[in-house]
């Protein structure tokens, strides 16, 4: 029997009657539950590798709020990590790496079938959910892209315009490649595993996707998402890929027709009728409110959420932000988004 829960049917390529919904960073510090649990853990990182608590959080917004999917609790930056990085998270000023900046670091890295020594932890979380989340709520796992993991990895921290990757990429293309080959290959296993655990669709990240220059968007963005996508579904046929390739811009496009994933997140930025007349009619779209206006609320919040519901309504649609929700959002703003799409 075919899966009738509304995120699947949209992923299927169905028009709903109303949206699945669900905001990227739906566990997070805007939830004071969250934040309670998150002191209990210790560190960021520490929650992570938490089984019992990771999927306590995991499970916390769905409680509150009934979004009609889940999403793993983890980081992309865990994947550098499993590959032999040190990374740790200081404390309001994001995360810290050391580095791959030359053949020599990239020969230090461990092999991609090393990971799994490290990630363990996470396919425990993926198992947990499973069992503990409502038949009805769809698990979504996820990772970086090669590209946005691979930024971090060669800057050690989070930078404006990924200026240290993109010097990388022209001075030593080779490191550059081989790079981005091992965070494929260690990608592709990660979320095999997390499949197998029992994640029921994936998301790939390539939050810096805007930054790779033009030139360079299809080797870089493209390829690495077509061949995570083709080996995943090589194992797992009807499994939905979502794939966002945040600050996109034109690159959408290409994107969406080649790089095989299923559904396209897009950002802020890009106009919904835009979308709705160029991406959707080949796959699932999936976004796009400003994350500003679950901090403002009101009629703008309500305003912006019909907009964009109507834009899409047309056609396969998962409503989200453009970007994640911020710490300084509010709980209640999520009730009137929620009420404003469901009716
Ligand atoms: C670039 C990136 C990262 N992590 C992620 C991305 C891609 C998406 C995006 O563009 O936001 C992805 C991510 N990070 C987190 C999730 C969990 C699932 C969810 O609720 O969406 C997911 C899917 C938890 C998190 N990841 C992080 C937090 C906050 C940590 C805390 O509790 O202090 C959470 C809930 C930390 C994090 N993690 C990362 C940074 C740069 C930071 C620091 C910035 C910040 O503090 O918000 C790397």
């Amino acid at each position: 029997m075919a899966d009738n829960r509304l995120l699947m049917r949209a992923l299927r390529g169905e028009t709903t009657p109303v949206p699945p919904v669900w905001l990227m960073r739906q566990a997070g510090r805007y939830l004071p539950e969250y934040r309670a649990t998150r002191a209990k853990a210790g560190s960021f990182l520490d929650l992570c590798y938490n089984p019992e608590l990771a999927t306590e959080v995991t499970l916390q917004p769905i409680r509150r709020f009934g979004f009609d999917a889940a999403i793993l609790f983890a980081d992309i930056l865990l994947v550098p990590q499993a590959l032999g990085l040190e990374l740790r998270f200081a404390e309001g000023e994001g995360p810290r790496l050391s580095t791959v900046t030359s053949a020599a670091d990239f020969a230090r890295l461990k092999p991609a079938s090393a990971i799994h020594e490290t990630l363990g932890p996470v396919y425990e979380t993926v198992r947990l959910l499973r069992a503990e989340l409502p038949a009805e709520v769809p698990l979504i796992g996820f990772a970086g892209a090669p590209w946005t993991v691979a930024t971090y990895m060669i800057a050690g921290h989070g930078t404006p315009d990924q200026a240290p990757a993109r010097t990388l990429l022209y001075r030593d293309p080779e490191t550059f490649d081989a790079l981005i080959d091992r965070i494929t290959d260690a990608t592709i296993a990660y979320l095999l595993a997390q499949v197998a655990a029992g994640a029921e669709v994936i998301k790939l990240f390539d939050s810096w996707a805007g930054a790779l220059p033009g030139p360079h968007f299809h080797r870089y963005a493209i390829e690495p998402a077509m061949r995570i996508a083709s080996a995943l579904r090589a194992e797992h046929p009807d499994l939905p890929i979502i794939g966002f390739p945040r600050g996109a811009g034109a690159g959408y496009a290409a994107f969406a027709a080649h790089a095989g994933v299923q559904a396209i997140a897009i950002d802020t930025s890009v106009d919904p009728a835009w979308a709705a007349a160029t991406l959707q009619p080949r796959l699932c779209v999936q976004g796009n409110l400003d994350p500003l206006l679950m901090v403002l609320g009101g009629y703008p919040l309500t305003e912006g959420a019909r907009r964009i519901v109507e834009a899409f309504a047309g056609g396969p649609h998962i409503f989200n932000l453009g970007h994640g929700i911020t710490p300084d959002a509010s709980p209640a703003n999520v009730e009137t988004l929620l009420r404003a799409i469901r009716g």
